[in-house]
């Protein structure tokens, strides 16, 4: 008989608290040797792609920007960039520098905006499926269903191998399941 699971809400609370415990009991050493791990496993997977975004991480979340480094000089990088809270998630050209409507950092309103054709998401989970349960606002839902109305975007989830959830999450109709998702132990085609 199939278990019923828990609320969204109570399972993105839950996996909150499980990343903050994971990643504060990192050294810095280890958690530096993870993030290279990462962008050892997902910058082959980079190749071809033209427009990447990335993220500015947030304490718990592991850093692309070891990913960020090795990307080539003829691939632009993107980061998240809000006009205010009510806006939906714009992406414009690297570097983030300053804080965002939602405390993150993020490009100048001068910096170039930017479609990407690949983008790596954060994860607060996700199943071996690809469903992914993010912060609850639904940006990245938004932002990657407007992106695919002009054009094919493939998505990538990033996380702490712990975030990677055995059992299915339920997937709300709007949710845009991911293409693969990398931690530092390995690389899963969604499917
Ligand atoms: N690193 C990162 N950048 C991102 C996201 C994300 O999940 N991670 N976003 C994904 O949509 C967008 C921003 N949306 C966000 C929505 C809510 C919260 C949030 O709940 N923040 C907590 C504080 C978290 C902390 O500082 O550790 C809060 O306000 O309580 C953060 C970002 C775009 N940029
Ligand atoms: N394409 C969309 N159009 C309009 N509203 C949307 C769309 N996608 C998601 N939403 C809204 O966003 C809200 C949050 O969605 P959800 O709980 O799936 O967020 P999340 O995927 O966990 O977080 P995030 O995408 O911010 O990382 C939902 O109430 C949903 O109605």
């Amino acid at each position: 008989m199939a278990v019923p699971s828990l609320p969204k809400s109570a399972q993105r609370m839950q996996a909150l608290a499980a990343r903050r415990d994971y990643a504060h009991a990192l050294t810095p050493a280890l958690r530096s040797d993870l993030e290279a791990k990462l962008a050892r496993i997902v910058l082959p997977h980079l190749i071809g792609a033209r427009i990447i975004a990335f993220y500015h991480p947030l304490k718990a979340e592991i850093s692309p920007y070891p990913i960020l480094a090795g990307i080539g000089a003829d691939q632009k990088a993107a980061f998240p960039w809000f006009l205010d809270r009510d806006a939906r998630m714009m992406f414009r050209e690297a570097p983030a520098v300053t804080p965002s409507p939602w405390g993150v950092l993020q490009p100048s309103a001068e910096a170039e905006a930017l479609a990407p054709d690949l983008v790596l998401v954060p994860l607060v989970a996700a199943d071996r499926h690809g469903t992914r349960i993010g912060h609850g606002k639904g940006h990245y839902d938004r932002a990657l269903a407007h992106l695919r109305e002009s054009g094919t975007v493939f998505t990538i989830g990033l996380g702490w191998e712990p975030q990677i959830v055995e059992d299915p999450i339920e997937a709300d109709s709007w949710d845009i399941s991911l293409d693969a998702i990398a931690t530092p132990a390995e690389w899963i085609i969604t499917k």
